[in-house]
């Protein structure tokens, strides 16, 4: 049986090379986003970023064992423009990785500095592909926004409909549906300034397939917030082995392009 990947120094990012031949690959996530090499690019600029969800209820949220996962496949969802070429990009679902400290916890580091989280909200490409698991085995398949988390005093609403939802999904394989209206719309940040690079999953099988689009303004939440994803086990048992960290640390960017856009 293929020993479970996680995140200890048994299972963890350092060894995953060793089931997971991609995860030594040379185009890997996440980085580390050295805004200094950072390029600006008009056609980013000219081509704007744009996204449309739709609002969902009885989303269903579940324990992966590494986190929860709320599985959002909006058929009416577009992304597109930015880095994404031609191409449509649509919602399929969500996540969250986060640390033991809110010192840590995002997977994208800015000038070596870590978030307490960062939110994932994937998309697959339905122009060229005909299911998420076809998008996956493609270079421009997938399509990521990721969202820094600083930690503040407001509790941030959206992902208090999430947090609420989680002593429901204690153990792994646990699910239930959210019954508020989630709108993806609400994680994203105001400012819409990203950086873009061509990178993969950041869990096994880290598959080279994700155009990674990164936003440069966190969303804010709160330490109990935080603390409550922590709460969740990475096994299905009665044995609690708390979900205290699932972040993958930053990968070499080698000679990948980094561009960035001041949306
Ligand atoms: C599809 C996929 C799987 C894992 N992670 O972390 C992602 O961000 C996206
Ligand atoms: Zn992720």
């Amino acid at each position: 049986m293929a020993a479970e990947w996680g995140y200890s120094p048994t299972n963890g990012p350092d060894v995953w090379a060793r089931l997971f031949p991609q995860a030594g690959g040379a185009r890997q996530s996440p980085v580390d986003i050295c805004t200094s090499i950072a390029s600006s690019d008009s056609n980013l600029e000219m081509k704007k970023l744009t996204f449309a969800y739709e609002s969902q209820s009885d989303l269903r949220i579940l324990n992966t064992g590494h986190g929860w996962k709320v599985e959002a496949p909006q058929s009416g969802s577009r992304l597109e423009g930015g880095p994404l070429g031609e191409d449509i990009y649509q919602l399929e679902q969500f996540h969250c990785h986060w640390g033991e400290t809110s010192a840590e916890g995002s997977e994208h580091t800015v000038d070596g500095r870590a978030y307490a989280g960062e939110l994932h909200l994937v998309h697959w490409n339905t122009t060229k592909y005909q299911s998420f698991a076809e998008a996956a085995q493609h270079p421009d398949g997938l399509a990521v926004l990721g969202v820094f988390f600083d930690v503040g005093n407001e509790s941030n609403d959206e992902i208090e409909k999430i947090v609420s939802t989680l002593s429901e999904i204690k153990f792994k394989g646990q699910f239930t549906d959210i019954p508020d209206v989630i709108d993806p719309t609400t994680f994203l940040p105001s400012g819409l300034g990203y950086w873009t690079y061509l990178g993969s999953l950041t869990t096994p099988p880290c598959n080279e397939c994700v155009i990674w689009i990164v936003y440069k303004e966190p969303i804010t939440v709160t330490e109990e917030q935080l603390v409550q994803f922590r709460c969740l086990s990475a096994c299905s048992g009665e044995a609690e082995e708390f979900i205290v960290k699932n972040y993958r640390p930053p990968q070499p960017l080698g000679n990948r392009a980094l561009r960035e856009c001041n949306a």
